[in-house]
């Protein structure tokens, strides 16, 4: 049984439709990341799925419940520019939270101090949020979306603002949280997804446009690539490699170009007249595997 079903969820702001038709469900105990360039939708069907906003189509059930009910036990939510009271203390802000959950303050004190220490901070409970590194914070907001013992934990780009140690420490920390709760996070960056997601949902100008575990995705559209390096970028390659018949897609990256073809035979034929024909100054040719990075740029740049 699915924790989560959405059905043609749709969301339009001033009649301008931001998320289309979305239809997914989560499976419990996964941690699923919604992928997608900016803009993509991935914030709004965040709240969607929060409660925070109300759909314009279509439905949401957490175990098989509708979104009309009281989802404040099913839930927990990190958005993308948490605001704290830097005056505060990081027990006296989960406190706080706790206390909105419904808790007692002194489930809430104890639930507090166990989530501090979960999430690595425990050394600073008493310190005021106000002397938080960027990690902290984010490791602190985390805490605070776990403090009613949520099902599935929500998190809108939670390593997208954080210098590399912060990011770590963060992913990590995902990847520990799984044990515990289903997870969904927003990122646009792909290895993060790679590297602590079970599935991948992937959204493009607000609809789904491809969903499934790495694996799957990496199979399905397993295409040839060929990876080339000229020793000089030659003016108009891109728009020149664009036109061979089977070519699918073409980046060029300084003196580097990967191609997706849909026939690498004839791709390698097409390609190397080309080359003899403008005598370029090819230094390498590398048959090589498709990335999630491939399809994502092959999806987002149709
Ligand atoms: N309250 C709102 N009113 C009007 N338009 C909105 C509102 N919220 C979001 N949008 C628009 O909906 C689209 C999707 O925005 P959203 O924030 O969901 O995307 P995103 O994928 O999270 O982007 P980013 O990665 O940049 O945060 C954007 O064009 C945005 O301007």
């Amino acid at each position: 049984m699915s924790l989560i079903a959405v059905n043609g969820l749709s969301k339009a702001f001033d009649g301008k439709q931001v998320v289309k038709d979305l239809t997914f469900q989560l499976e419990p105990g996964k941690c699923v990341a919604l992928l997608g360039p900016n803009g993509a939708g991935k914030t709004t069907t965040l709240r969607l799925l929060a409660g925070f906003t109300r759909p314009t189509e279509g439905n949401i059930t957490f175990d098989e419940q509708s979104l009309s009910t009281d989802i404040r036990n099913y839930v927990g939510y990190l958005p993308q520019f948490p605001v704290f009271h830097n005056w505060m203390t990081g027990m006296e802000f989960l406190i706080y939270v706790g206390q909105l959950s419904y808790l007692s303050k002194s489930e809430a004190t104890e639930r507090a101090s166990q989530l501090m220490d979960r999430v690595g901070i425990g050394d600073a409970k008493k310190q005021r949020i106000g002397k938080y590194s960027g990690g902290m914070r984010q490791r602190l907001g985390i805490a605070q979306a776990l403090m009613n013992k949520p099902k599935l934990i929500m998190l809108d780009e939670p390593v997208s603002a954080l210098d590399p140690i912060g990011r770590r420490e963060v992913l990590n920390l995902m990847n520990e949280l799984k044990k515990d709760a289903t997870i969904l996070f927003s990122t646009h960056i792909l290895n993060d997804a790679e590297e602590v997601s079970d599935e991948l949902l992937l959204l493009h100008r607000g609809e789904l446009v491809e969903q499934g575990s790495l694996d799957q995705l990496n199979n399905l559209h397993q295409t040839g690539k060929i990876e080339l390096t000229f020793s000089d970028n030659p003016d108009s390659l891109k728009e020149d490699l664009e036109k061979l018949s089977t070519v699918e897609h073409v980046d060029v990256h300084n003196r580097s170009v990967n191609i997706i073809t849909s026939d690498e035979d004839a791709t390698r034929k097409e390609l190397l007249q080309y080359v003899t024909a403008k005598d370029l100054p090819l230094t390498k040719y590398e048959v090589a595997k498709t990335t999630l990075e491939d399809l994502f740029m092959k999806v987002v740049s149709k």
